[in-house]
């Protein structure tokens, strides 16, 4: 599948997010490129992380209030449809990192691993920077003011979440209760996230959420590119002409590493878009 292009450095921001606007509309996903970012030091520390022993990685076990800290294999379903409760979890383990003012967040010791959260902290203030100028760019792309999003409040302490994920690769041996999915088919919750793959392709969508059955493509990882793709939030925010695509992650017996930053707004948003809306 071949998704549109995206360049954050243009200078041309009306035909940016002219080309914003048909990515959002036709596909919910598009390539950003010139972000001016490097998550290579990121993915290093991320495999460092995973590669400690299970009992190690437990001790950053997820709080379930915060719901932030390691998640090991199989523990989470993204595919909210499957229902059967025997069913087995993605083949995926995870690491979570909310907001990075929030005293809740887990942070493995200097000792165990020394540069761990400063590389985190420095690719997380990063992203979200990226995250506001995108957001301006998709006000732009719907005929609003460019500072749409910071009017509402929605980037007023954002709610953001870094995800780190590790998928083993093991191919996902069907049994009495179907497939196992490196990640099961589902779409983004919030506003807008970015992708950092490591090239190992794995990444489906599909475009048509509605029609049965399923037709799945091929996302590419294109170097240095972050996918960016937009939550059910940002569809239902434009009435269904941004799209919240379905997409999913397959094992293809290979080891793969990816970095998903989720920017959703502030929750009290909500009372100021209604606001500005009556
Ligand atoms: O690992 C990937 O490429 C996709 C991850 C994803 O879709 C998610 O975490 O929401
Ligand atoms: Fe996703």
């Amino acid at each position: 599948m071949k998704l549109p292009v995206i360049d954050l450095s243009s200078s041309d921001r009306i035909s940016t997010a002219h080309s914003i606007r048909q990515a959002c509309t036709d596909y919910g996903f598009f390539y950003l490129i010139n972000h001016g970012v490097d998550e290579q030091t990121v993915f290093e520390q991320s495999r460092l992380f995973f590669s400690l022993p299970l009992e190690d990685k437990m001790k950053f076990s997820r709080d379930v209030a915060a719901d932030f800290g390691f998640s090991p294999l199989y523990a989470e379903n993204l595919d909210s449809s499957s229902s059967s409760s025997k069913a087995k979890g993605d083949s995926k383990e995870s690491f979570r990192i909310g907001p990075l003012q929030n005293q809740r967040n887990q942070w493995p010791s200097q000792d165990l691993l020394p540069s761990w959260r400063s590389v985190m902290e420095t690719y997380y203030a990063s992203l979200l920077s990226i995250g506001k100028k995108l957001s301006s760019l998709i006000a732009l792309a719907l005929n609003l003011d460019d500072h749409f999003f910071h009017s509402v409040g929605a980037l007023d302490n954002p709610h953001t979440i870094l995800r780190l994920l590790h998928y083993p690769g093991e191919m996902g041996d069907s049994d009495e209760d179907g497939v196992v999915y490196g990640a099961s088919a589902h779409s983004d919750y919030g506003m807008i996230t970015l992708l950092a793959t490591d090239g190992v392709p794995g990444l489906q969508v599909c475009r048509e959420k509605l029609k049965h059955p399923r037709t799945w493509e091929n996302v590419n990882h294109v170097k240095g590119a972050f996918i960016v793709n937009l939550g059910d939030l940002m569809e239902r925010w434009t009435n269904c002409l941004f799209r919240s695509t379905l997409h999913r992650v397959m094992p293809t017996g290979k080891e793969r590493y990816s970095m998903a930053f989720f920017l959703d707004p502030n929750p009290d948003c909500g009372r100021m878009l209604e606001k500005l809306l009556q």
